[in-house]
Formats: C-alpha cells, structure tokens, sequence
C-alpha cells in the first residue's frame, strides 16, 4: 500500500499522459476512484473500453466533483477553458495540478479561475512519447523519469509534498522550480529540437531534386529520429509554441546565430572550427548517458500507429 492515497482523483484529458496516469494509479493503488472527463465522446467512449477509470463524465465539472486530487491532461491552450469549466465544482482543499509543457502560460490562464480554497501546483512530467491519444498510454511511461513542479509563491507546503510523493509514486523524481526557468530550460532541450525536427522534415519533403521515395529508402538513423520528434501531436506542439513564444524565439535566435558560425566554417572550409565543436557537443551526450538519462524512448505504444487518434 503506497504511503498517499486520495479518495478520488480525476482526470481531465485522458490521451497519452491521462491514460498513462490512469494506468499507473490503479497499478499502484494511489486512489481509490478515477473520474474521466474528456471533450470528444469517441474519445471517453475509448476510455470506457479500456476500463481507464470508474466513472466517465462527459460534463469536466462533474468529474471533478468530490475529487482530492485534480490533474488536467489538456494540451496547454485548453487549460484556461478548463479551469474556467470546473472551477465551481472543486472541492475546497483540493490540489489542482496539470502536466503541460509549458508553465507560465498554463498559470495565467488557469490561475484566475481557480477558487482560494484549492491548491494550485502545476506540474510537468518530463516523460512521453510521439504518441498520443488513450490507447498510447502506458503505466512505466514516468518511470525514471524527472517530473517538475512549479507552485506559485505562497502554495502551501504540505499540498506540494501530497503531490511530489504522488509523482515519486509513479516512478519520477521531483524538482521543484520557477514557471518562467522552466520554460527557458524546456524551450531548449525539449521545444526547440521538435521545432528543429519539424522543420527539417518538412525541408527533406519540400525538396525538388530528391523524391519522397528516396527520402524514405536512404533516411539513416538520424534523419529517422528527427521523424519520430516530427510525428508528435500537431495540436499539442501548435500549443506549445504559442505558449512558450517569448522562450521559443529567444532560443531560436540563437540557434540561428550558431547555425550562422556553422555555415560559415563550411562555407571557408574551416575544419578546426568544425572539430572544435563537434568536439564539445559529443561531451553533452556523455554527460547524459553518464548522468543514466540516456533513456531510450520504449517500444511500448508503437502499436497505436494503426489506431490513428484525432484529438
Ligand atoms: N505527449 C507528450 O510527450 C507529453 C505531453 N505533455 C503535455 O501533456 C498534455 C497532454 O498531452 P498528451 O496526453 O500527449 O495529448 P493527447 O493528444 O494524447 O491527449 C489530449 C487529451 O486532451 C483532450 N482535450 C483536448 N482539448 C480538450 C478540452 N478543451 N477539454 C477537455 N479535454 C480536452 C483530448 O480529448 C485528449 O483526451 C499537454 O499539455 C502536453 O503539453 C507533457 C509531457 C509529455
Ligand atoms: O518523445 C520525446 O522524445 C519527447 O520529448 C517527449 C516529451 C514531449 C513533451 C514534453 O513536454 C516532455 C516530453
């Protein structure tokens, strides 16, 4: 029996990470009911098939009726429209939490919203796939992996440690941070290389002199982990990056200033240059798998690719 339990948990959004977060609840026994709320009918219809929960509502606010623990699963720009929905049905006392990959923006749409009498701690497992939808979820996905909250100044100190245990629980462990540092920290090593896998997909499919057959046929390992970042979500990376806009473009710029210093070494043959970065950036990925966060992304939703998800 895990050391926290909540009587009731629910879930609002129940696609890759709700479902996974569903999974691992019951796996661990961490509630002792789990109500599902999710805008598509199909969608809560798919849930009820995979038995994710007790209870299916298609009304957010009815879910969240009675319910200690709140974690909305929405992709972010949503978060406002959700918090606006149920925030008349929280149980006072309640910890309201999300898991979306940006903070600051998810803050100021949900923070208005929400009754005093809750207490709000955003959150955001570093763990997921390209996959989404409910039957993409899995109940390992936030094993060994980190998972940060980002409380408001003044969030009570107790609600915060109810929830870091709950995530320690399925698997994470928990670093507590600033909304605006965690979103310059995930705007280079999470935003900025799907951005980077985007485009460079989209550039190889725009090419005139090389078929898309060719594409296909030659692509090396490389090119195919950038097409695995650039198979993610539309809905929820079109989010992201109106969200974290400010991060994203400050990244971005400087992305383009060192891609600028590597087109030039090229271009004036400057192999020293070349060497001395390649040099540094292999020092990164030692770093990494020193560190055991060479983790690579599992097998286990790959199947999910003949189940196309529409949300
Ligand atoms: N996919 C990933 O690898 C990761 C995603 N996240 C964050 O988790 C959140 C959810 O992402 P996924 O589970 O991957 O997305 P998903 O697309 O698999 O699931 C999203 C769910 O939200 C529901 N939804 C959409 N708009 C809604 C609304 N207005 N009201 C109620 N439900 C609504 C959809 O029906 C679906 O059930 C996003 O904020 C994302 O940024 C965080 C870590 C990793
Ligand atoms: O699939 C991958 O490689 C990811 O990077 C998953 C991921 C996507 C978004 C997040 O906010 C956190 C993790």
């Amino acid at each position: 029996m895990p050391d926290i339990h909540f009587e009731k948990v629910a879930l609002i959004g129940i696609g890759l990470i709700g479902s996974s977060l569903a999974r691992v609840i019951r796996r661990v026994g961490l509630a002792g009911e789990i109500a599902i709320s999710t805008r598509r009918a199909e969608t809560l219809a798919r849930a009820r098939e995979l038995r994710l929960g007790d209870s299916y509502h298609p009304d957010a606010a009815e879910a969240v009726r009675n319910a200690e623990l709140v974690i909305v699963c929405v992709p972010v720009g949503a978060s406002g429209a959700v918090a606006a929905d149920i925030a008349g049905a929280l149980l006072p006392g309640a910890i309201v939490t999300d898991v979306g990959s940006t903070k600051g923006s998810v803050i100021s749409q949900m923070q208005p919203y929400l009754p005093e009498n809750v207490h709000f701690v955003p959150g955001h497992p570093i763990a997921g796939t390209e996959h989404s939808g409910p039957d993409a979820g899995f109940a390992e996905l936030f094993e060994g992996r980190w998972c940060i909250l980002t409380p408001p100044e003044g969030t009570d100190a107790g609600a915060v440690a109810r929830l870091s245990r709950f995530w320690e629980h399925c698997g994470s462990t928990v670093d507590i941070m600033d909304p605006q540092h965690h979103d310059m920290v995930l705007a280079i090593v999470s935003h900025l290389p799907h951005i980077i896998a985007y485009n460079i997909v989209g550039t190889a499919d725009d090419l005139e002199t090389v078929t898309k057959s060719e594409v296909i046929k030659y692509s090396a390992s490389g090119f195919r982990d950038f097409t695995r970042l650039a198979a993610s979500d539309p809905t929820m990376w079109r989010d992201v990056c109106l969200h974290n806009r400010d991060a994203i473009l400050e990244m971005l710029s400087r992305f383009s200033e060192d891609l600028s210093a590597l087109q030039r070494a090229i271009r004036w043959g400057d192999g020293d240059k070349l060497f001395e970065m390649f040099t540094r950036t292999r020092e990164i990925r030692r770093s990494i798998i020193e560190a055991g966060q060479e983790i690579d992304v599992p097998d286990f939703g790959r199947h999910v690719l003949s189940h196309p998800h529409k949300d």
